[in-house]
């Protein structure tokens, strides 16, 4: 149109400003994906990783196939969080996933590198370009529930992730003492924007628990989060202490002997609103 106002509620014009080409990608003609739940935060560090790693060993041990495909190309935490050293295989049909100890299906960059610790130092445009083959290019057999650990942030990579791969939902992570309501905010417009469903807050490193008295300590002050949450319509689904054991089992590459409840009632979240039906 030449004169458009680029204002839709204005204008009954159909054209592709109105209805946008969806930028979707189709996964691997041999992949079998029932739900994809993105794990995302405004910033790295609040324990996305931890949490995407969490809740596929939760289901995992209530029987669904779950699988994680490692989107934080250029910081990469899955591999070392589940102890997985071996490299990711192909064939002339595609990439495999690498399998951890207890047969989750993991795909990330340092599953590709010679040296994990050989940084990617690439462009935005290459970054995004192996997510998407992540997910079109590799072969993800019989996967129930697959969690996406999105890069951090609302910048031009997780946006062409959010783009590219049909998510179910997106579970969002922040800690006490970020400025949750700006980050939240985005997080949620982002998701909005692209019609994803939330289905809801973690908060994570919300409080320590004395190991003498069992009383919890709060690090960073009181949490706003609840009327963050309460602002834009969305539930609290979890607040989760700092945990020494668990930072030591991801340390340590063994986050599947980890034997703590704090994804429980996450796990019970998805299988309601992300719910899986087999054939
Ligand atoms: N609740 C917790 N208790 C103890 N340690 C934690 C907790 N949450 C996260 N950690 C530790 O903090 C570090 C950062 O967590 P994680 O890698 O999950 O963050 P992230 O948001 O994915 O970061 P990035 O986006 O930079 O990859 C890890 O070493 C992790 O083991």
């Amino acid at each position: 149109m030449s004169e458009c106002s680029h204002n839709c509620d204005t204008c009954s014009q159909k054209c592709d400003s109105r209805d946008p080409k969806s930028f979707l990608e189709r996964p691997h003609e041999m992949s079998t994906i029932r739900k994809v739940i993105g794990v995302v935060s405004g910033k790295g560090g609040v324990g996305k990783s931890l949490v995407t790693s969490m809740l596929a060993v939760a289901l995992k041990r209530r029987g669904w196939n779950t699988a994680i495909l490692d989107a934080d190309v250029t910081g990469p935490s899955i591999p070392k969080v589940f102890g997985v050293k071996e490299r990711a295989m192909a064939s002339s049909m595609g990439m495999f996933p690498v399998k951890s100890k207890t047969g989750i299906d993991l795909m990330s960059v340092n599953l590709l590198l010679e040296d994990e610790t050989t940084p990617v130092v690439w462009r935005g445009p290459v970054i995004a370009g192996t997510v998407k083959q992540f997910w079109t290019d590799v072969i993800w057999d019989d996967v129930d529930y697959m969690f996406v650990d999105m890069p951090p942030g609302t910048g031009d990579v997780p946006l062409t992730v959010f783009q590219s791969i049909p998510l179910d939902g997106i579970l969002i992570i922040t800690s006490p003492q970020e400025l949750v309501s700006m980050i939240v905010a985005k997080a949620v417009n982002m998701a909005k924007t692209m019609n994803i469903p939330i289905l809801g807050i973690v908060e994570n490193y919300s409080f320590a628990r004395c190991p003498d008295c069992g009383k919890e300590i709060k690090l960073f002050g009181d949490s706003h989060i609840e009327e963050t949450a309460a602002q834009f319509g969305i539930d609290v689904l979890a607040k989760l202490p700092i945990d020494p054991e668990l930072a030591k089992a991801c340390d340590q590459g063994v986050i599947e002997l980890f034997h703590g409840d704090y994804a429980e009632h996450l796990c019970d979240v998805i299988e309601e609103k992300a719910p899986v039906t087999k054939e």
